[in-house]
């Protein structure tokens, strides 16, 4: 055995896993969250959760040592957003997001904003949602296929300063070879295979499939969540991370 196994946190393609607690209060999160360890992923709070716990159950899993995804998906004038992320960036989260069509001046004043924090979030920009396909595109307006507008908005978040994108997993291929390997890939849309429930996913790939094509971090919520036992799942994709690299 590789004796960097020993410790999956050495590097963070070991523990490539953002899990979802996507949980409606703070007691049922810490019981959940009492069967993971930083060692083993990292954890994001989105919509549902911060609206019923707020900054106070952040801080808590920050100080329990876990690097946090605060994800709001920020989509607002740039003065506002701008606004957000110093107070996230005072929280002391490690990614944070918005709409990449919130626009370039909008992604400008947020990456100015956080510039100077001495450890500041990454910034991330959420391109079309994995539970979107082409349909859902042209209703609203748009005429390319899912991966070509992800392309078009992965390279104005980076020219306006973020650090990566949100994607699904079906474009980091491609985004990887245009983007560069710094270029953050966090891609939910994961299913550990692809015959299991997509759920209210359109996008998906296995997490194998996902390392492989080049995710950075691949978000999990309802697969680690609902799992007998989640931390046992995280250690098979840690291991298969692992073997990939
Ligand atoms: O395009 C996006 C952006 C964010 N998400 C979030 O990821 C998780 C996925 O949960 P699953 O249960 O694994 O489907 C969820 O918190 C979403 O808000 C996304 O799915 N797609």
């Amino acid at each position: 055995m590789n004796p960097l196994m020993i410790d999956s946190s050495i590097h963070p393609i070991f523990k490539p896993v953002i899990v979802a607690l996507d949980f409606a209060d703070e007691s049922e999160t810490l019981h959940f969250v009492r069967q993971l360890s930083p060692d083993l992923c990292q954890l994001k709070i989105g919509k549902e959760l911060f609206t019923a716990t707020g900054r106070n159950l952040v801080e808590k899993l920050i100080n329990q040592g876990f690097k946090l995804f605060l994800d709001l998906k920020y989509h607002d004038i740039p003065n506002t957003v701008a606004q957000a992320c110093k107070v996230a960036a005072e929280m002391g989260v490690w990614l944070v997001d918005m709409h990449v069509s919130g626009g370039r001046r909008m992604m400008e004043a947020a990456a100015n904003a956080v510039a100077n924090y001495s450890q500041r979030p990454n910034l991330i920009g959420v391109t079309v949602l994995t539970s979107m396909e082409q349909a859902d595109l042209i209703e609203l307006g748009f005429s390319q296929t899912p991966e070509e507008l992800v392309i078009c908005w992965a390279k104005l978040a980076q020219d306006s300063g973020l650090d990566g994108v949100v994607c699904s997993a079906q474009e980091a291929a491609s985004l990887r070879a245009k983007m560069g390997q710094e270029f953050l890939l966090v891609t939910p849309g994961i299913r550990l295979n692809v015959a299991e429930n997509a759920d209210d996913q359109r996008r998906i790939m296995t997490p194998q499939q996902a390392l492989k094509a080049g995710s950075s971090y691949l978000v999990m919520g309802r697969p680690i969540t609902q799992a007998k036992d989640p931390a046992a799942v995280l250690r098979q994709i840690n291991h298969t991370a692992y073997d990939l690299f």
